[in-house]
């Protein structure tokens, strides 16, 4: 069943056009990422999954529930980390977790709660001595209190330390295990590509494209750069064998180190091969997905043309 189902679904302000007819399903159980700069439409879309923003025009169903009739249900169903929240400072985490149960009419385990967060013995102190990650940790618990069957994410890593971004994608992926849908939103490619199976890149309000992040970039080719160092520098006659594999789009040497554009993800372990045949060996190997903006920028001029 599709938990998300957008058909053509339009936002505008007067001349402004904020989301532009939107298709979008999202399955159970699927870790899905809203993937687009500031200001792409990612928190209208989400406003109106709620029902907290109204659509110009279009239909949206959210956990087979028509998302402006059925409003209710679908935000007892739905849990949601906004991109800011509030605290109380003055009362405990534990408190807040409670509440959040409560709210939800499910069974507080707050302590159990605390620990998949990361804050097993801060939960007695009030949170206003919590640092920023702390409470962002803490208002995740309270989504995670209410036992959600779709947890909505609104740029969930902010604030967190490296520690807290990897316990954030543990409680994703733990989550989408017992069948919870994530609508994970974030204008950072690598939150998104870390955890989720497919993404959604919208840009200026329009859907640019639904897949896989490998497939999207394949899509548009050159998908990734693979450096290799070697032991010693490369003839020319090396580098021309590794341009004329099918799937590698450039090389350029600096010193010991080969650059490989490669527009076929397959074509990586063939260089590898190639470059030892060529009498050189292969000390260190390290890949550079494209970036989000480079993702975006290829999409946005094909869109154009
Ligand atoms: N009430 C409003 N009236 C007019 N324009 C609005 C209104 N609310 C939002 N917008 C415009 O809609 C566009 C999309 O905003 P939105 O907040 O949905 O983007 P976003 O992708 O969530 O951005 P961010 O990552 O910065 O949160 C922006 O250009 C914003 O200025």
């Amino acid at each position: 069943m599709a938990v998300i189902e957008a058909n053509a679904l339009s936002k505008r302000y007067g001349e402004s056009t904020v989301l532009d007819s939107i298709d979008l399903q999202v399955e159970e159980g699927e870790i899905f990422g809203f993937l687009g700069p500031n200001g792409a439409g990612k928190s209208t879309f989400i406003d109106i999954l709620l029902d907290f923003r109204r659509p110009t025009s279009g239909q949206l169903s959210v956990l087979g529930h028509d998302s402006q009739r059925e409003s209710k249900i679908v935000r007892q169903r739905s849990g949601i980390l906004p991109d800011g929240y509030e605290l109380y400072s003055r009362l405990p985490g534990r408190q807040h977790i409670e509440f959040a149960a409560t709210v939800a009419g499910v069974d507080s385990r707050p302590d159990r709660v605390l620990a998949r967060v990361g804050l097993e013995g801060d939960g007695d102190q009030p949170v206003g001595s919590y640092s920023k990650g702390m409470c962002q940790r803490l208002a995740l618990g309270m989504v995670l209190a209410s036992d959600p069957d779709l947890l909505i994410l609104d740029e969930p890593a902010s604030g967190l330390d490296p520690n807290g971004i990897q316990q954030l994608q543990e409680i994703v992926r733990e989550e989408a295990d017992r069948g919870t849908t994530v609508f994970f939103s974030s204008h950072l490619l690598e939150q998104v590509e870390a955890v989720c199976d497919r993404v959604g890149i919208l840009n200026d309000g329009e859907l640019l494209a639904v897949d896989a992040i490998d497939a999207l970039q394949e899509a548009i080719g050159g998908s990734s750069e693979l450096l290799l160092t070697v032991d010693d520098q490369p003839i020319e006659s090396s580098l021309r064998s590794l341009e004329e594999l099918d799937g590698i789009t450039d090389v350029d040497a600096d010193g010991t180190t080969i650059r490989l554009s490669c527009s076929d993800p397959a074509v990586k372990s063939k260089a590898i091969t190639q470059t030892s045949s060529a009498g050189l060996t292969v000390t260190d190997v390290d890949v550079q997905r494209r970036s989000l903006e480079e993702l975006f920028s290829e999409y946005t001029e094909a869109g154009d043309r």
